[in-house]
């Protein structure tokens, strides 16, 4: 997959007044070059409606687009690809549905889930959540910025740290070896959503260096 840096997700709870696409956009422009469809309210006619506008919005910005949980929808929008769940279905089922070209990622909270997904063939794990966050309300306790260190230290393929994650902490999670950073409400909640993400970029080039 095309390596990334960035990570938005949507959230509309955090923006009201203002559109998802119009938000979205303004992260592109910022730097956020992944975007992923999170939302666990609309039903399937508006999720696939709001798919093909952040598919459209996407591809005209040269940004991958992936889908949280509905593989079918990840599908007929003809997104990059499929963001699992520890308990959604199998990564060797949706691997078989979505195709080889496409993009899988799943959600990791232990090293034992991390090596397992690397073993079957994902392209991407999400890392957490490093800290307490209101934003997902299933949530496991706190991973901490440790098993930033354990993962970075040995899984090969990309892997994001999502959870908590704001302007004020992220230096932790970079200095931890986090290479790639996910916001939910840090992003899409800010009045200066563009000035948010340049700002994370700006850390996370930062800590390259450092
Ligand atoms: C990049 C990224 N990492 C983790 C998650 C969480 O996925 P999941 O555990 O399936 O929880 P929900 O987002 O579905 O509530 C994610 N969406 N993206
Ligand atoms: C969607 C999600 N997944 C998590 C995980 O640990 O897998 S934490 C999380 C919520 C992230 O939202 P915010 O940036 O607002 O804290
Ligand atoms: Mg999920």
């Amino acid at each position: 997959m095309k390596d990334f840096r960035l990570y938005a997700i949507t959230g509309e709870q955090f923006h009201p007044g203002r559109g998802m696409i119009e938000v979205m956009e303004q992260a592109i422009l910022g730097g956020a070059d992944i975007v992923q469809l999170r939302d666990k309210k609309s039903d399937k006619p508006e999720l696939l409606r709001k798919a093909k506008e952040l598919r459209e919005l996407t591809r005209r910005h040269g940004v991958t687009f992936i889908v949280n949980d509905h593989l079918d929808v990840a599908i007929e929008s003809d997104a990059d690809g499929v963001h699992l769940g520890q308990g959604d279905l199998p990564i060797e089922e949706a691997r078989k549905r979505i195709g080889a070209g496409k993009i899988i990622g799943i959600s990791t909270h232990a090293i034992e889930e991390a090596r397992l997904a690397e073993r079957q063939g994902a392209d991407y794990i999400g890392v957490g959540p490093i800290f307490p966050t209101k934003t997902k309300e299933d949530v496991v306790a706190p991973v901490t910025v440790s098993y930033i260190r354990e993962v970075a230290s040995e899984i090969r393929i990309p892997f994001v740290a999502i959870g908590g994650i704001k302007l004020s902490n992220a230096d932790q999670v970079i200095a931890a070896g986090a290479t790639r950073i996910c916001a939910v409400s840090e992003i899409v909640g800010s009045a200066d959503v563009k000035g948010t993400c340049e700002a994370f970029l700006a850390k996370l080039r930062n800590g390259r260096q450092a």
